[in-house]
């Protein structure tokens, strides 16, 4: 393919050589940047793990993503399956096994432009909702890419209130088996990625039927394509949606059923399950169900929002060390961008972002490991927390990333509306994370009942002898109230006890605030939905 205009290539000698800006800025350092990055990736070990991988994955032209901006969706598409292979069989020469870090490191080193990554969005709810024996039966077929699969879930006409999803799935004691259908235009599947030409098979999520009544979203795991010449099975009707803001590498595709039967197996069984004669039977809460896209939310903000807006700082600063603009007194010579102090303002809250949202994305991918064991083992303590906590901060760091990228984009001036900055295509993806595994505002609103749940709680403790814990996230709703700030003299705000104080002193005074008015609202008369929405 070739392009349109003359590119530089690292054909160019010095295109490859390092802006002296850039060296200068790195030879005044006041830290050890080794050790600073050894932290970043966890361990030192990590990071040469990192660099290896990075090296073999940059120096590889099947890797390179140099053409990408010049491509249309389609070639963006074909790129993006080819890439994905590649990097399988690069795995396979190494030995890389599924889910290592390795695999972790190459995508990174591709900025995610890969394929099939919905087919691994199945596996995880495969592992999650599934019983042992379906992981055994599928699982194989998935890491062998011998089915490619999808997840399917949001429909034309829902995406966020799952219990509104219309698609069924029917149980038919007679034959043993689910009839998905797809009862109303609106029911038809929307946006699942690999969809649109990948899969040949998804996992539906369904209302399932059975014993006479609705018991909720389920999954089923439905065969869409023939695995012998990939057209549509019957009763199926598939397509891709077309061109989106970003994402090009990725097929969204849309999905009718038309009474579709399926084997009762084919229902993830872990939590719930339809016996031969039609009983039900389920464990934990329906929600339950909903337990892949808590796993979805957790990883998304490790692996692509958080380093979205670390690629765009590292850019914008880059960018502003070496560009000269203006004068900072009239007789100086032209100053460097960064020494503007609006430069400055805009760019380092920015970059602290970064750094915070790493160590909380840490944090979170912790907790999420310490709990998932126990609920995949039925223990569903932690969940109410696990989704507050995942939805909450799914929430607040897409909102301050997609804002901080664009920020980081506007700072560079004509070259951030550039493609070829890399910064364009960064906001069009990390705006997508403000809508996708569920949009912001409910999510946020899910945060705030388990806070305001949380806050009651500890109110009504206090009154009784019932001393009952609180979860470990709002463990300061119990904490004295500070009369005024512990900081006695200006040292005391080096101590980052002291920040966590404060801040936990102003959340509960906004939670109690907020509970209260909730409160006032409800005895006004206001149903709680009203009250809920307008505090
Ligand atoms: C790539 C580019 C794409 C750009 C555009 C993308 C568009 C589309 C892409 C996608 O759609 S990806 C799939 C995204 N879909 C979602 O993430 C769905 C989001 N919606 C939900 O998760 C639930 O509907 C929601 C949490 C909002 C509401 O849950 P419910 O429908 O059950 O109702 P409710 O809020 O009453 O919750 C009932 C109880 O379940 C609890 N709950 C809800 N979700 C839970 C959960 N996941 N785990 C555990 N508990 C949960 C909730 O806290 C509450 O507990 P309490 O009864 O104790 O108060």
């Amino acid at each position: 393919m070739g392009s349109p205009v003359h590119r530089v290539s690292l054909g160019d000698t010095w295109s490859r050589q390092v802006n002296p800006d850039i060296e200068r800025e790195r030879n005044i350092q006041s830290f050890n940047v080794e050790r600073l990055t050894n932290i970043l990736d966890g361990r030192a070990e990590n990071t040469a793990l990192r660099r290896k991988v990075e090296s073999i994955i940059h120096s590889d032209p099947k890797c390179s993503l140099k053409d990408n901006y010049f491509m249309t969706q389609n070639e963006c598409y074909e790129a993006a399956i080819q890439r994905k292979f590649h990097i399988q069989t690069i795995a396979k020469c190494l030995g890389w096994s599924e889910n290592s870090p390795e695999f972790f490191y190459a995508y990174r080193a591709v900025s995610g432009e890969v394929a099939l990554t919905i087919h691994s969005i199945f596996l995880q709810a495969l592992r999650s909702l599934g019983s042992e024996e379906q992981i055994a039966k599928w699982a194989p077929l998935c890491n062998n890419f011998q089915i490619i699969t999808t997840y399917a879930q949001t429909e034309l006409g829902h995406g966020t209130y799952l219990q509104g999803l219309e698609t069924e799935a029917t149980y038919d004691a007679a034959t043993q088996e689910f009839v998905v259908h797809s009862p109303t235009m609106t029911a038809t599947k929307w946006w699942p990625g690999d969809l649109g030409r990948s899969a040949t098979h998804a996992l539906v999520q369904a209302q399932l039927i059975c014993s006479g009544a609705r018991q909720g979203m389920h999954a089923f795991i439905v065969p869409i394509r023939s695995l012998e010449d990939h057209t549509p099975l019957p009763g199926i009707t598939v397509g891709d949606i077309g061109p989106k803001m970003g994402f090009d590498c990725t097929d969204h595709g849309f999905l009718r059923l038309d009474h579709v039967r399926i084997p009762r197996d084919n229902m993830l069984s872990r939590f719930a399950q339809v016996l031969p004669d039609g009983t039900y039977l389920k464990l934990g809460k329906l929600q339950i169900n909903y337990l892949s896209m808590v796993i979805t939310r957790v990883n998304l903000l490790w692996g692509e929002v958080t380093p979205i807006l670390q690629k765009a700082c590292v850019i914008a600063i880059r960018y502003s060390v070496i560009r000269r603009q203006s004068c900072l007194r009239p007789s100086d010579p032209e100053a460097k961008v960064l020494d503007h102090q609006t430069q400055q303002q805009k760019l380092f809250p920015q970059l602290a972002t970064a750094y915070a949202f790493h160590f909380l994305t840490s944090n979170l991918l912790e907790f999420f490991h310490s709990s998932y064991d126990a609920i995949l083992n039925k223990d569903f303590s932690l969940l109410p927390e696990l989704h507050a906590l995942s939805s909450g901060l799914k929430a607040m760091a897409s909102d301050l990333c997609s804002w901080g990228t664009e920020l980081c984009r506007k700072a560079c001036g004509g070259h951030g509306y550039s493609k070829l900055s890399g910064l364009p295509s960064l906001v069009a993806r990390v705006t997508a994370a403000c809508t996708y595994e569920g949009d912001n505002t409910v999510l946020y609103l899910q945060m705030a009942g388990f806070l305001e749940k949380n806050y009651l709680q500890a109110q009504a403790s206090q009154d009784s002898t019932s001393q009952r814990s609180l979860p470990q996230s709002v463990a300061y709703l119990t904490a004295a109230d500070l009369a005024k700030c512990p900081a006695q003299k200006a040292a005391d705000f080096l101590h980052p006890q002291l920040y966590t104080k404060a801040w936990a002193h102003v959340a509960a005074r906004l939670i109690k605030d907020s509970a209260h008015h909730l409160q006032t609202l409800m005895q006004s008369g206001a149903d709680r939905h009203t009250a809920i929405t307008s505090v």
